[in-house]
C-alpha cells in the first residue's frame, strides 16, 4: 500500500437533498494525496451523489468542499472549472460518445481543453489508450464494438486524458467477470503508483477494497461513519459493517487478500 499525504479534498458538514429527501447531512471526508480511498455503503446511501458533488455536477445544499485549499462554492465559475479540470472521472456506464471512435473520444478533452491540435490530441489519445491497457487497433473502434472490459478501459483512458490529480471511479468493476475485475484493480494501482494521482473509488466490490484501497470510507445514516484502514473499519461496531465485512463474501475477500499478500501467495 501507498504512503499517503496531506488532504487535497476536504469535505465538511456537507448537505445534499432532493426536495424533502435528505441524502447527506453533516458529512465529513478527506481525500489524501496519493491514496486510493474506497467509498462503500448500502444502495442509495449517496455514494454517487457525493462523487457528483465533489466534481461539480451537483451543487451541495450546505457545507463546504475545499479542493487544493480552495472552497469550490466560493470560487468564480472560471476558477472552479480550472480546478475541476484537475479531476478525471470514470462514470458507471463509461459515458463515451457512441458516434466517435476511441481515439476521438479520448482526444476530445485534449483539443477542447488543452489547446492541442487535432493530430497531436489524437497522437496523445493513443498513448492514453495504451496506458489503459488497450491494443493499438482499438483506437479506431466505436464504443458499440467493445466488450464491457474494453469500455471501462476506454473510459479510463478518457478520464486520464488531462493528467488528473484525482481520479474518480464510480463502480469501475461492476459488470466485469472476476478476472477482468482483478486486472482492472491492478491497472488502477499500477497507474496510481506510476503517475501519483489520488483515487476516489465508489465500489460494492469487496475484492477491490481488500486488494487496492489504502483507506475505506463507509457511508451510513447520511454521513461518513468511519474512514480509516480496513482493519479499523472492520472492527467498527455497526450493523451494516458487520453484515458487509463479516458476512461470507467479506470473509472470503479478506482471506484471499491475506493469501495474495503472503510470501507464498505470489499471484499478484
Ligand atoms: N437527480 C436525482 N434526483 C432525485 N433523487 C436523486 C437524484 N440522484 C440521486 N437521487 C437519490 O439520492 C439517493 C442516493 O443516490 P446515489 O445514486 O448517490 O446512491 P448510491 O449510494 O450511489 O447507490 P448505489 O450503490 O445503488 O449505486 C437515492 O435515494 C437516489 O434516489
Amino acid at each position: 500500500m501507498n504512503q499517503t499525504g496531506e488532504a487535497i479534498v476536504e469535505i465538511r458538514s456537507l448537505v445534499n437533498r432532493f426536495g424533502d429527501h435528505v441524502v447527506h447531512e453533516g458529512l465529513d471526508l478527506d481525500i489524501r494525496r496519493g491514496e486510493i480511498l474506497g467509498v462503500v455503503g448500502g444502495s442509495g446511501t449517496g455514494k454517487s451523489v457525493l462523487l457528483r458533488s465533489i466534481v461539480g455536477l451537483k451543487q451541495p445544499d450546505g457545507g463546504s468542499i475545499r479542493v487544493f485549499g480552495k472552497d469550490l462554492q466560493r470560487l468564480p465559475s472560471a476558477q472552479r472549472t480550472q480546478i475541476e479540470r484537475r479531476f478525471g472521472v470514470l462514470f458507471q456506464r463509461g459515458a463515451l460518445f457512441s458516434s466517435l471512435n476511441l481515439q476521438e473520444n479520448v482526444a476530445l478533452p485534449l483539443f477542447e481543453h488543452a489547446g492541442l491540435s487535432r493530430s497531436d490530441a489524437e497522437r496523445l489519445a493513443r498513448v492514453k489508450l495504451a496506458l489503459a491497457g488497450l491494443p493499438p487497433e482499438a483506437a479506431r473502434l466505436n464504443p458499440a464494438e467493445l466488450s464491457g472490459g474494453m469500455v471501462k478501459r476506454a473510459a479510463l483512458a478518457r478520464a486520464l486524458a488531462l493528467d488528473p490529480e484525482v481520479l474518480f471511479l464510480d463502480e469501475p468493476t461492476a459488470g466485469l467477470d472476476p478476472i477482468g475485475a482483478a486486472a482492472f484493480d491492478r491497472l488502477i494501482m499500477t497507474l496510481r503508483d506510476a503517475l501519483g494521482f489520488s483515487v476516489f473509488l465508489v465500489t460494492h466490490d469487496l475484492d477491490t477494497l481488500y486488494s487496492s484501497c489504502d483507506r475505506v470510507a463507509v457511508i451510513a445514516d447520511k454521513r461518513v461513519l468511519v474512514a480509516d484502514s480496513l482493519a479499523t473499519v472492520e472492527a467498527t461496531d455497526d450493523p451494516w459493517i458487520r453484515d458487509y465485512f463479516h458476512g461470507p463474501r467479506g470473509r472470503a475477500a479478506s482471506l484471499a487478500a491475506r493469501h495474495h499478500s503472503s510470501p507464498q501467495g505470489e499471484r499478484r
